[in-house]
């Protein structure tokens, strides 16, 4: 109690602007102290620390501790508790619905490439690692017309023309322009490492394939990611004088891995023979879920940021697309999904600028470095080759083409508006919309699941009996927390 009399202010007005005078310290009947709070400073106390460990919650309500995920997110303008918030309730619902329309659902990927660094020895031990191509029946019948019209394979770039089926003119800004959305592999993307190869290629329905445990670990796994972090422009990366740009690359690769990171801890595979499927509380308490790791995730929410603003960026075009899959219905649903996507009202409220690319570059070598970054993440593109797992392999080279399509709209000299030019602009490849509206599904799918794994972890940790979700944390119970954090157990 003394430690606590020291530590808990008890004049004074906190930064929530709630008098410290109204708090009161009672002795219930075992004589353990217990802390009454005004009903608006619990309310206060519980919007504040949605992302903390139970002990960060009772440190913050008695006003001596931070949450580490509470503040801004670094390197972009919105506070973590908004980006969960605006999350949870106005992007996740739009895109989890989206990715289920038939143009987001198949992705069209080649799976068995040589892998350029070592010879091909990956072999994943699970049945959950190998991945069903569609029927042909299944691929929508004007992406085949289109697959048929353009060069087989891949025997180099396909020419545009060739793909005039899916272009279509409109009106945006007064300006009629050219939006396409065409090809696969994201030629034309300088992002891209455009190998002129040929390739086999499937349309594999991601629904049926979802991302999850696969049991591709150990040393192969490593060294991919040791092949991707051990990039050159990724040496240093914690030091304080690395560029923004350096950074940036980083936190998207990192928040990227994180995201996969999420996804296996919630969806493992608890008892293979009974084929039982469910979340692994150890597992994202070792990878995402400690104080060690916290930068971990951290990217994550970076990331997201950066995804989101960029669909929003090609929002202009991304309205005015044409999602044909032959089903007219479920393609103008997917339009209109689009629509409340990009022209989001809460997410203009929460996070008006989830990113500021504008302040790229800008050094009198930002092109150089541009050019270095670009030639990085062809390594890390190719990387994605050498994967052991072809469900693995898929959802990676997914995410890759679409952090790489988030970086062609950030980054492209060419706007998306079409208003300021005669010429347009930016074009996007259908595969690269596919790509980057299901990565930002993947990141906002992850951040609902480290918050909710976070409050199963503190709760399991510090509360046997359990808290239950943060929604249902009592006046009560709370100071039930602060007793038991501040002055241990009973
Ligand atoms: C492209 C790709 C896709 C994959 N997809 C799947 C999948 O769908 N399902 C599946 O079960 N497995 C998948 N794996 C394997 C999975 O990512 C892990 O490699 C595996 O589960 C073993 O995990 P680990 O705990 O040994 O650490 P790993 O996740 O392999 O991490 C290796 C090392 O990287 C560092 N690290 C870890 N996380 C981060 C981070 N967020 N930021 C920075 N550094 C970090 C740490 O030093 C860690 O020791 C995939 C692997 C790759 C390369």
């Amino acid at each position: 109690m003394g430690l606590l009399a020291a530590a808990v202010p008890r004049i004074g007005v906190h930064r929530s602007g709630i008098s410290l005078q109204k708090w009161r310290w009672q002795k219930l009947g075992d004589g353990q102290p217990v802390l009454w709070l005004p009903v608006p400073w619990y309310r206060y106390v519980e919007s504040e620390t949605r992302n903390c460990t139970v002990q960060e919650k009772a440190a913050i309500s008695v006003g001596v501790g931070t949450c580490q995920l509470s503040g801004t997110v670094r390197d972009c303008s919105c506070e973590y508790a908004a980006v969960e918030r605006v999350n949870r309730e106005a992007v996740l619902p739009v895109l989890k619905e989206l990715v289920r329309q038939p143009f987001f659902r198949y992705f069209k990927v080649s799976l068995y490439c040589d892998c350029p660094f070592w010879p091909d020895d990956g072999m994943c031990v699970l049945r959950d690692c190998s991945v069903c191509p569609c029927e042909d029946h299944e691929v929508p019948a004007p992406w085949k017309a289109a697959d048929s019209a353009s060069t087989p394979g891949c025997e180099g770039s396909p020419r545009l023309e060739e793909e005039s089926a899916v272009d279509r003119r409109m009106d945006a800004s007064t300006k009629e322009h050219l939006v396409s959305i065409r090809g696969w592999r994201g030629f034309n993307n300088p992002w891209m490492h455009e190998d002129e190869s040929d390739v086999d290629y499937s349309y594999i329905n991601l629904l049926m394939n979802p991302e999850r445990y696969t049991g591709y670990k150990g040393e192969h796994a490593h060294r991919i990611w040791n092949l991707i972090y051990s990039q050159s422009c990724f040496s240093n990366i914690m030091d304080p004088e690395t560029c923004t740009e350096r950074r940036v690359f980083y936190r998207l690769i990192s928040g990227m891995h994180s995201s996969i990171s999420a996804h296996i801890a919630k969806e493992y595979l608890l008892d293979e023979r009974g084929g039982r499927w469910g979340p692994n509380l150890a597992l994202f308490q070792e990878r995402l879920g400690n104080e060690g790791v916290r930068e971990r995730v951290e990217n994550l929410y970076f990331a997201y940021l950066f995804v989101l603003r960029a669909a929003l960026k090609a929002g202009p075009l991304l309205k005015e697309a044409a999602y044909d899959t032959g089903s007219p219905l479920e393609d103008a649903q997917t339009s209109e999904l689009v629509r409340k996507l990009v022209d989001s009202q809460a997410v203009k409220e929460a996070c008006p600028v989830p990113f500021d690319e504008g302040r790229l570059w800008k050094g009198e070598d930002g092109e150089e470095l541009k050019r270095q970054l670009q030639a990085h993440f062809h390594n890390i593109t190719k990387a994605m080759e050498c994967v052991g797992c072809e469900k693995c392999k898929l959802w990676g080279k997914l995410q890759i083409l679409g952090i790489a399509t988030s970086l062609k709209v950030l980054f492209s000299a060419e706007d998306c508006t079409g208003g300021q030019t005669a010429e347009p602009q930016l074009r996007l490849e259908r595969n690269e919309v596919i790509a980057m509206l299901n990565l930002l599904e993947r990141l906002a799918v992850s951040i609902e699941v480290v918050r909710e794994m976070s409050l199963e972890l503190a709760d399991s940790a510090r509360h046997p009996r359990g808290l239950g979700a943060i929604e249902d944390v009592t006046h009560e119970s709370l100071n039930d927390v602060l007793r038991h954090s501040l002055m241990g157990p009973a």
